[in-house]
């Protein structure tokens, strides 16, 4: 970073999980015109891999193991205080898998970003892919939004799509929803990083104007 520019906007991730989407946001961070950096990453479980994908990037960990908590609220109160140790100018959910208070989504309100695989506002909460399979449906994919009290209800960014085939079970589907993921996220953020998405009240407002319907990631 040259000495006249100002530091790059910090990215704090939070994953449960394996940390697919965590890598391809390391990988995307490291593209020279990438406008932001991941101050840190942190996960609810010890053994979640993503740690290990962020120590071997040399990016700062932190656990805050919500088993060790008696409630929800103490929960994340110990993590919003590890999270501002950071002070981050973004949150990336990345496959976290706890649902978030009251207090916690106020307080990073219009900075908090999750990624959803499902064609929101369809199949809120987990299980997506074979929801999506028992319904029938042909098109499936993932959605982008900003993070609200209301469990993936918040104002969404961003979509792609995936065709269903008549053979998928769900985990073949998940394995397609995730390579659209790896695509769609560091975009999303980068566009964050840019300044170009804010969130409204109930609206996304993309470069300043109202985002009438999610952006869609062209099918390639
Ligand atoms: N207040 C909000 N919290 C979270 C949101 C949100 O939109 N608003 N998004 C989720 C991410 N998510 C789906 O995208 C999701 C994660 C976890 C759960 C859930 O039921 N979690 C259980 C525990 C499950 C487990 O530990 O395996 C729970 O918290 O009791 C549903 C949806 C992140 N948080
Ligand atoms: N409801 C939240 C949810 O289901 N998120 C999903 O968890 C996976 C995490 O994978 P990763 O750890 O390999 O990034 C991703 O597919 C993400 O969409």
């Amino acid at each position: 970073m040259k000495a006249d520019q100002p530091p790059l906007p910090r990215i704090l991730v939070l994953a449960s999980g394996s940390g697919t989407n965590l890598q391809a946001l390391i990988d995307a961070s490291r593209e020279r015109d990438f406008p932001g950096q991941i101050c840190a990453v942190g996960s609810n479980r010890p053994n979640a891999f993503a740690l290990e994908r962020a120590a071997q990037a040399h990016i700062e960990t932190f656990v805050v193991d919500h088993q060790k908590y008696d409630s929800r609220e103490e929960f994340d109160g110990a993590l919003m205080a590890e999270i501002r140790r950071h002070n981050p100018d973004l949150l990336v959910l990345a496959g976290f898998m706890r649902i978030l208070t009251t207090d916690f989504v106020r307080a990073f309100r219009g900075r908090l970003l999750n990624i959803h695989p499902s064609l929101l506002p369809k199949y809120t909460g987990l299980n997506t892919h074979q929801r999506a399979l028992d319904a029938g449906d042909t098109q499936h994919g993932v959605s982008v939004h900003f993070v609200t009290e209301e469990l993936d209800g918040g104002p969404v960014i961003a979509q792609a799509e995936v065709s269903i085939a008549p053979d998928d079970t769900a985990e073949t589907l998940a394995e397609r929803v995730q390579e659209k993921e790896h695509i769609l996220y560091p975009i999303v953020v980068r566009w964050f990083c840019e300044g170009r998405i804010q969130l409204g009240t109930d609206y996304v407002l993309f470069d300043g104007e109202l985002l009438n319907s999610p952006m869609r990631l062209p099918d390639n």
